[in-house]
């Protein structure tokens, strides 16, 4: 794992892999929040496997997936939604994940069920119905779960079509966790090559605006 020299004792450290989908998920709220001066970002490079070896799944995340934050104190947070949490509620000023308890429900509800129908759902087809991250890491694969998966999270790009038909937001009326997500999910099908169905014009029309905003441009996984 690449490590920079200097840390200020008030860094937070993101283990982290720039182009993943999901650590492009924290990337984002980073962002959102301008927390960028206070983070660095700490390569673990997946397809050498760095993230199933002892070091990082005993140390630094039990689950040995990215992205990772660790805080000054040592404290380690995993899973993209707790971290979003954290991150956003920092600042005593929620943006991401709710100011009221409906919004929190709400968000919540809308960013799992894209981690379901869609996210989750992608990266299952990537580990099983493709070469994923390769023979090294992929020791098991199940090709027709994989593709089924896949099937599914065609769905889901409908149902959020439908659900962005609706309204300008995955949540609501505001951007939210619950869009971050979403972007999460169709930067996965980009790299699986799982392309949204023509017909779901509004899904597409919300894309084109995410991939406006400078929070999510700025990305490496949105750099040509
Ligand atoms: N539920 C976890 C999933 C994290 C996850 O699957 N991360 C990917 C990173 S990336 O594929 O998006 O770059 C990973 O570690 N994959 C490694 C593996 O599954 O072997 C979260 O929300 O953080």
């Amino acid at each position: 794992m690449a490590s920079s020299t200097t840390t200020n004792v008030n860094t937070m450290t993101v283990y982290d892999f720039p182009v993943g989908p999901y650590p492009t998920r924290v990337r984002i709220a980073i962002a959102e929040k301008k927390l960028q001066m206070k983070i660095r970002f700490e390569l673990v490079d997946l397809y050498k496997g760095e993230h199933k070896k002892p070091e990082f799944s005993e140390q630094k995340n039990y689950s040995g997936t990215l992205p990772v934050l660790e805080l000054a104190n040592g404290t380690l947070i995993s899973e993209c939604t707790a971290i979003t949490q954290y991150l956003d509620t920092l600042d005593g000023a929620p943006s991401l994940t709710g100011s009221t308890p409906l919004e929190q429900g709400i968000i919540h509800m809308m960013s799992k069920r894209a981690e379901i129908e869609l996210l989750d759902a992608i990266s299952v087809y990537f580990h099983h119905g493709t070469p994923g991250l390769g023979p090294l890491v992929e020791l098991y694969q199940n090709p027709e779960w994989g593709f089924r998966q896949r099937d599914k999270a065609l769905r889901g790009m409908h149902y959020f079509d439908k659900v962005l038909q609706q309204q300008p937001f995955i949540a609501g009326d505001k951007f939210s966790m619950a869009d971050i997500t979403v972007i999460g999910g169709l930067v996965f099908a980009a790299i699986v090559n799982l392309e949204i169905p023509a017909e779901c014009r509004a899904l597409l029309s919300w894309y084109e605006r995410m991939k406006s905003r400078e929070s999510v441009a700025t990305q490496p996984a949105f750099s040509s």
